[in-house]
């Protein structure tokens, strides 16, 4: 067999984590990274320094500056920007591309302006076919999975033959991914728990207490199936890793910036004192003015994203907005 080339865009955490995914399962890895210290520190001393300073990264990963470097040659290309950033760095990295390589998004947010998924700007902007983009997507921590804790994730493809080529490629004995057609399913689980656990570290910021936090995640997940079916996703995806598998870590770990970011909220603090405490990306906090659009254009009702974007972006007080989610009118599951 081949040795699978990849290079991995963006050396956040979880481009870090994921790039010694890749390298755990055989293949070798360049990842770039915007500012040429990091890249040369992942060269000399095989960490990153700001994101993972404790993760030890295979031989097999290499890091450069130059994205033409790392993306030329490569059979997969993986993108880990945040998500607001995607449209304009592929603009840029498109060229390098070779002609039949699988673009791989690890991201979870939705295009502000276009609403679009990720995986549509990947098609928009790359001019490649949607049957060359590939997702990931599932409860996948980066911290976690680079200290090599056991997970599951979803690799989601409309063609299953390149489905199951990635998910060869990111094969270890800790992380053990799952294929799936349903990419639309997929992108739209990942993208709308980053909202829901936003309103979850509210709500603990709040102390309120487990019946609130079970209520926020099983009224969060009927929200984003209603959006996915209004879309035309499987239902199913919803109950799975990339639905409510990624919903609970993300919920629950004092490891997610989404709920960090939430519990900065919770606590009273305006969206740019929770941005300067915070440094690392919450997606949640753009994409839920995108899904709160999306939503509304499909008419499709989505009260906790509502209530979300509100306390994000209109200053509203979320003890105001706890009361006008349960004084909606009552009604039927
Ligand atoms: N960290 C995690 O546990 C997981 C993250 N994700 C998703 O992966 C994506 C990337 O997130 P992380 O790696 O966690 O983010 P991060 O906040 O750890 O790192 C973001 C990276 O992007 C770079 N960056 C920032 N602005 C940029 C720009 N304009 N152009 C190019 N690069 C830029 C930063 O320097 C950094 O290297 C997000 O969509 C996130 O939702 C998905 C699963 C797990
Ligand atoms: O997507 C994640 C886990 O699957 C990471 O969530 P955060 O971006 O909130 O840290």
């Amino acid at each position: 067999m081949t040795t699978t080339t990849a290079a991995v865009l963006g050396a956040g955490s979880w481009g870090t984590a994921f790039a010694k995914v890749l390298a755990d399962a055989g293949a070798d890895v360049t990842i770039w990274a915007r500012r040429e210290q990091v890249a040369a520190a992942i060269r000399e001393y095989g960490t990153n320094p700001d994101y993972l300073p404790a993760v030890r990264l295979p031989e097999r990963v290499t890091a450069t500056s130059d994205a033409g470097k790392a993306i030329a040659g490569a059979d997969l290309v993986v993108l880990a920007v945040p998500s607001q950033t995607l449209r304009g760095n592929l603009a840029n990295w498109a060229a390098f591309l070779e002609p039949d390589a699988t673009l791989v998004s690890l991201m979870k947010g939705i295009e502000l302006g276009t609403t679009k998924r990720m995986s549509e700007v990947v098609v928009e902007t790359a001019g490649v076919p949607a049957d060359r983009v590939a997702v990931v997507s599932g409860p996948n921590l980066a911290a976690e999975i680079a200290a090599e804790q056991p997970a599951a994730t979803v690799v989601a493809c409309i063609d299953m033959a390149r489905a199951t080529v990635v998910q060869r490629a990111v094969t270890t004995s800790y992380f053990r991914p799952y294929t799936n057609e349903d990419v639309l399913g997929c992108e739209l689980g990942g993208a709308v728990k980053n909202v829901i656990a936003l309103a979850y570290g509210i709500a603990t910021a709040m102390r309120l207490g487990d019946n609130t936090k079970a209520t926020l995640i099983t009224r969060g997940l009927a929200e984003t199936a209603r959006l996915g079916v209004a879309l035309g996703a499987d239902p199913l995806t919803f109950a799975g890793l990339a639905g409510l598998g990624d919903l609970v870590a993300t919920c629950s770990s004092p490891l997610s910036r989404n709920r960090t970011f939430g519990e900065h909220l919770g606590r009273g603090e305006t969206l740019e004192e929770a941005q300067a405490a915070t440094r690392q990306t919450a997606e949640g906090v753009k994409s839920c003015l995108a899904i709160r659009d999306l939503a509304r254009t499909h008419n499709v009702d989505m009260p906790i994203t509502e209530q979300v974007e509100k306390v994000c972006h209109e200053g509203v007080d979320p003890r105001k907005a706890l009361i006008a989610l349960m004084s909606r009118e009552t009604k039927a599951e």
